[in-house]
């Protein structure tokens, strides 16, 4: 079957920053798929381009089988965009905006109202229909972005970093209405830095780092593969550094112990990696109980998306977007972006 988004070798600079190097996926139909990778590693541009929003150096990109490059206005109508930041017109009211998108698809006369009910009820936006957008919360203006997104009809909606700023609430309600959606047959595509939002909505994820993409799976094949456990010891709440080596070296003795690394960042907590087994907690109690060293605190967890990010790169998430925080100038991007490539 023909995948719903197909990305071969996608390339984009703008100067001489390199956005994205080398990006290769597919997305099968009904799937939620999400492009995790810390800020600046290519997410956006990559969307960017397949919404025919900007031209790629090189490379393919298909929806449903049509090039995005070479026939933008067909591929257009087959995907819905919800952006990150989205200017709304505060002095329209929700319908009022509906309607402008509606005009913008050249949806049919005789069609319009009965989509934006359709919409406004399917989000739970009746009530707020004919209220000014200035005054939505921002949960609620997510909820008309996606409204406006889904307006057409589209097979595929791609959603960049749907849930950034919102609350915990607003973010399990976007996470729910995503999940009705694949339920009805829509495919999905989001961007996300948060682990735990890719961990609970994609059916497979592309892990991307500096413009490249490392890796491809679901979020439990992708963490099988990285295999192991992970405890976490603090011997005090802040253990002097020459205890904590001491009792790294005890840890790399046993033999389920495959790592043992002091993060100096955390207090000189100790940080394991062990076999999956179900006494290794345990067995690591009883020796340091022996050997009459203190226990603050011990935990023991699987792997997460963060592990995988961290073995493929050498750097966590977070340490990644540090660094990339400092290489950007957001204020070139926004004028490169406003002149539109
Ligand atoms: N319009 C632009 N002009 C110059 N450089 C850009 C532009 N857009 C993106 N970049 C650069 O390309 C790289 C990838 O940026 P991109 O926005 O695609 O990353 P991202 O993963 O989506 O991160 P974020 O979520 O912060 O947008 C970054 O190094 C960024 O600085």
């Amino acid at each position: 079957m023909t995948p719903t988004v197909y990305i071969e070798n996608l390339k984009k600079t703008y100067g001489d920053v390199t956005a994205i190097e080398d990006v290769s996926f597919s997305i099968e139909s009904g799937e939620i798929f999400g492009l995790l990778g810390p800020n600046g590693a290519g997410k956006t541009t990559t969307i960017r381009c397949l919404c025919t929003l900007s031209n790629p150096d090189s490379g393919r990109i298909e929806v449903s089988g049509v090039s995005a490059i070479e026939r933008p206005r067909v591929v257009r109508r087959l995907l819905g965009y919800v952006a990150q930041e989205v200017a709304l017109d505060k002095v329209l009211t929700g319908r009022e905006l509906l309607r402008l998108q509606a005009a913008l698809y050249h949806l049919p006369k005789g069609e319009i109202e009965g989509r934006i009910e359709s919409v406004l009820g399917m989000l739970g936006l009746m009530e707020y229909g004919d209220r000014k957008t200035g005054t939505y919360s921002g949960g609620i203006r997510k909820r008309l972005d996606l409204a406006a997104g889904l307006l057409h009809q589209p097979d595929l909606l791609v959603l960049d970093e749907p849930t950034v700023g919102l609350d915990i609430e607003s973010r399990v309600a976007v996470w729910d209405f995503l999940r009705q959606l694949r339920e009805r047959g829509t495919t999905i595509l989001l961007t996300s830095h948060y682990l735990e939002e890719v961990d609970a909505l994609a059916d497979r994820v592309a892990i991307l780092d500096r413009g490249r993409v490392i890796d491809v799976g679901t979020p439990s094949g992708l963490k099988d593969k990285v295999g192991g456990d992970r405890i976490t010891l603090r011997i005090r709440e802040f253990a002097p550094l020459d205890e904590a080596h001491r009792v790294q070296a005890m840890l790399q003795e046993l033999p389920f112990v495959r790592e043992a690394i002091v993060n100096e960042a955390q207090g000189n907590s100790l940080n394991l990696v062990v076999d999956s087994q179900e006494d290794a907690l345990t067995q690591v109690q009883q020796m340091l109980q022996g050997q009459g060293i203190p226990i603050f605190g011990i935990a023991q967890s699987r792997p997460s998306l963060d592990d995988v990010y961290l073995a493929a790169t050498g750097r966590t998430l977070l340490d990644a977007e540090i660094a990339a925080a400092g290489r950007r100038d957001l204020k070139k991007e926004k004028k490169r972006q406003m002149a539109g490539n």
